[in-house]
């Protein structure tokens, strides 16, 4: 059923509270990639334009209960408003009444974003009062946060329930429309490349991708989950020791398939987990690879980078999320840099999710050589794997 888009609305006058993903990379403060922000601007100009009184929301990183200085969004409203070169008012919270008084007060053609919505636990528990709380006066909802859409939270789903009208943005339209459309039927060899850090949320959309998938391949913290559950030694690294089974199944279900299924043969690791901190490559695990205690996998190794860059050189179509290693160090970085490198080179459609994948691959200037680019991560993958998203779901039809 179609959705109610951005494009239908009359918003002249009219309260409208949109929310986005503007949960950027920000290192000591500093935002290092826009993107996510950027990717908002065009439904955020079309609202002024349309003389709506805006009022934004977003979530950024995972704060763990209540407010933390660190995960403020004052850098994201610093940014948009040099962007639209107008002020963009940052409210000290999400709710309440100090934010009712200030959302008032918006004329036409003004911006106001809220405080980050995770400052709540109820934000997540997709709680109806916060949910209620949050949708204020607002007499229009729009939905533009493609990255946040895989999530039923009181801003994406919850606040639908309490306000007339909701729809979904540009951003959202333009992502739906290329990830749905254009991956109905992909050209073969179909390769899914993930990696990253949010291992319990990715690793369970891997049995539904296989489905579609002719091969996979994995890097970053996902990697060393599987290792550890094939009883290699994974010293400090980052395993979701609850997925030990799992990993186990998809494992056997690959095998079952006859889906390539690719984890890295050696693994980069380092003792410290700092820039310029020596590091070194296992031993390949055919060959009694291990990592030992005080020891943590923070890329994949060199032989592993032979054998995924020759994967994906013989690959049609290729998705990939979740960066190889944590690319933000450069001693780090050198896996994930291979593999954009590698996907720049090929010639097939090549589409890059997630904001740190995102990240990673401007950072090496070779984001114009792919073929998409996504401004999420798990949504893209839960999109792909066949799945309607709750923050799609939850808008108005058209
Ligand atoms: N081996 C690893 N150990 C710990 N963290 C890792 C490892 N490899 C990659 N990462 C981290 O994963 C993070 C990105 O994960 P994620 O959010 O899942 O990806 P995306 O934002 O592209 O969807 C990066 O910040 C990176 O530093
Ligand atoms: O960064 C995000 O997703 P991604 O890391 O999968 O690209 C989104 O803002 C969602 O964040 P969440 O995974 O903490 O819900
Ligand atoms: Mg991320």
């Amino acid at each position: 059923m179609a959705k109610l888009s951005i494009r239908d609305l009359d918003v002249k006058s009219k309260e409208v509270l949109m929310r986005v993903d503007f949960n950027v990379p920000l290192q000591d403060g500093v935002i290092t990639d826009d993107t996510r922000i950027q990717a908002a601007v065009p439904s955020i100009k079309h609202l002024i334009a349309g003389g709506a009184k805006l009022v934004l929301a977003s979530h950024l990183g995972r704060p763990k209960s209540g407010p933390e200085a660190k995960f403020s969004l004052a850098p994201a409203a610093a940014r948009l408003s040099e962007i639209l070169g107008q002020e963009v008012k940052l409210a000290p919270e999400s709710v309440g009444e100090e934010v009712a008084k200030l959302r008032a007060a918006l004329q036409p053609g003004e911006v106001l974003l809220l405080e980050n919505t995770r400052f709540h636990p109820e934000e997540e528990a997709n709680d109806k009062d916060y949910a209620k709380a949050l949708a204020g006066s607002a007499d229009i909802f729009v939905n533009d946060a493609f990255g946040t859409a895989h999530r039923a939270h009181a801003s994406t789903e919850g606040v639908t329930h309490f306000i007339a009208q909701s729809a979904s943005g540009f951003l959202l339209d333009r992502e739906l429309e290329y990830l749905v459309g254009k991956l109905e039927n992909p050209e073969k060899p179909f390769l899914v490349i993930m990696g990253g850090a949010k291992v319990s949320d990715k690793i369970q959309v891997i049995t539904a991708l296989m489905e579609k998938a002719d091969a996979f391949l994995i890097g970053g913290a996902m990697a060393n989950t599987f290792r550890k559950a094939q009883g290699y030694a994974t010293g400090n690294s980052r395993v979701e020791a609850d997925k030990l089974d799992l990993a186990l199944d998809i494992l056997a279900k690959a095998k079952e398939k006859g889906v390539r299924f690719l984890l890295p043969a050696d693994t980069r690791i380092t003792q410290e987990f700092k820039e310029g901190a020596e590091t070194k490559v296992t031993d390949p695990y055919e060959k009694g690879g291990a990592t030992p205690d005080g020891w943590e996998g923070i890329d994949i190794g060199d032989v592993a980078i032979d054998e995924f860059v020759a994967e994906v050189a013989k690959a049609k179509t290729i998705i990939w999320n979740g960066p190889m290693g944590v690319f933000e160090i450069e001693s780090f970085a050198k896996g994930t840099k291979a593999i954009a490198e590698a996907m720049a080179k090929n010639e097939g459609v090549t589409i890059v999710g997630g904001g740190d994948s995102v990240t990673a691959v401007n950072q090496f200037g070779l984001d114009d050589q792919m073929t998409f680019i996504s401004t999420g991560g798990g949504a893209s993958l839960e999109l792909l794997e066949g799945k309607v998203l709750p923050g799609v779901a939850a808008l108005s039809d058209a």
